[in-house]
């Protein structure tokens, strides 16, 4: 990748979006809550991973809108894709982080091409006549709107599904290799807004509402593998696995508080898609590497 990419690339949501002392250049609204990981048996058959190997350990959750308005309402289709980070936090003091959303694929499959996505949107803004440089962008890669094309709101963020995107390996006790993806499955059940009913509601209101939600009972998820085939792209997070693909019992997340200040809670954390530990490894998708050089230029610029 070229070095500057990152650089770039949290240039580009920077100009998109206006800086925001101390927010993230992407998902920049938040909340923070906390709860426990229990991992399903047959998992540690999977993974060497301390995380499966049991028992229950402490994660914290941060829930997110996309961009990076620190004050952007939760029902608008800008908002979108949700977020979805985990950091599980092992016995041996050791952190392990999940960074997900709510797309099923990526746009596009560099860091360099997303730099460019980005910069097409910047530059297409509504007096620039059409073709804009983003009508160009999106139809020599038709795999942006099948990656934005189906997103939807979600009357909870307990409603709704979250993806890994990126392919992540587990490593066994004899060293065996297994490429996988996470599907994160809400165990309340998925329930998303039709028509545009989303963007009535209130600016805050999936905030407000998760933390309402955990304040009356725990919330819980499941932590989902999907099992990579010889074959499939590990390397392409545009390209689906085929549906038949096995899904894999991980373990169960459940949320059980809202840390009291959400706001100085999620300053402080910082969530890295290659903060693994032993048994549980990035894989050759270029993408990771980007994701957290980026994270890193924007955690810099956010304190
Ligand atoms: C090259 C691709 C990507 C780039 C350059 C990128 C960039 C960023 C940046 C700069 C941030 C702010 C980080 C911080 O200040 O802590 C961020 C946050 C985030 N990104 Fe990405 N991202 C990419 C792909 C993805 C993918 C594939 C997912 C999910 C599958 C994702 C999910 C998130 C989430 C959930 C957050 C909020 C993290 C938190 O809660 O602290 N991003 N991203």
């Amino acid at each position: 990748q070229d070095p500057g990419t990152p650089e770039q690339i949290v240039d580009t949501m920077n100009k998109l979006w206006g800086k925001h002392p101390g927010f993230r250049a992407n998902h920049a609204k938040g909340i923070v809550l906390e709860g426990s990981f229990t991992p399903a048996p047959g998992a540690a058959k999977l993974s060497k991973a301390a995380l499966f190997a049991g028992p229950a350990i402490p994660v914290t959750v941060r829930f997110s809108d996309a961009t990076g308005l620190p004050t952007l309402p939760d029902g608008v289709k800008d908002a979108r894709p949700y977020g979805l980070s985990a950091k599980f936090k092992l016995a041996d003091g050791t952190e392990v982080d999940t960074v997900l959303n709510t797309l099923p694929t990526f746009p596009v499959a560099t860091g360099e091409a997303f730099r460019d996505l980005l910069v097409a949107v910047s530059q297409s803004g509504p007096d620039v006549p059409s073709p804009k440089p983003i009508d160009t962008f999106i139809a020599a890669h038709p795999s942006v709107p099948a990656a934005l094309g189906g997103l939807t709101t979600p009357k909870s963020y307990a409603t709704q599904a979250y993806n890994g995107v990126n392919a992540f390996v587990f490593v066994d006790g004899a060293g065996k290799r297994q490429a996988f993806r996470w599907r994160v499955e809400p165990v309340a059940g998925t329930d998303v807004f039709g028509g545009d009913e989303a963007a009535q509601q209130p600016p805050n209101f999936l905030r407000d509402e998760i933390v309402a939600r955990v304040g009356q009972a725990p919330v819980a998820f499941r932590f989902l593998a999907q099992l990579a085939e010889p074959g499939d792209p590990t390397n392409d997070a545009t390209k689906p696995w085929p549906k038949e693909r096995k899904m894999v019992e991980m373990g169960t997340l459940t949320l059980t508080k809202a840390v009291p200040d959400s706001a100085a809670a999620e300053k402080a954390l910082l969530f890295m898609p290659n903060n693994l530990t032993d048994g549980l490894e990035v894989s050759d998708d270029p993408l990771i590497d980007t994701r957290v050089q980026s994270y890193a230029v924007s955690f810099g610029r956010r304190q």
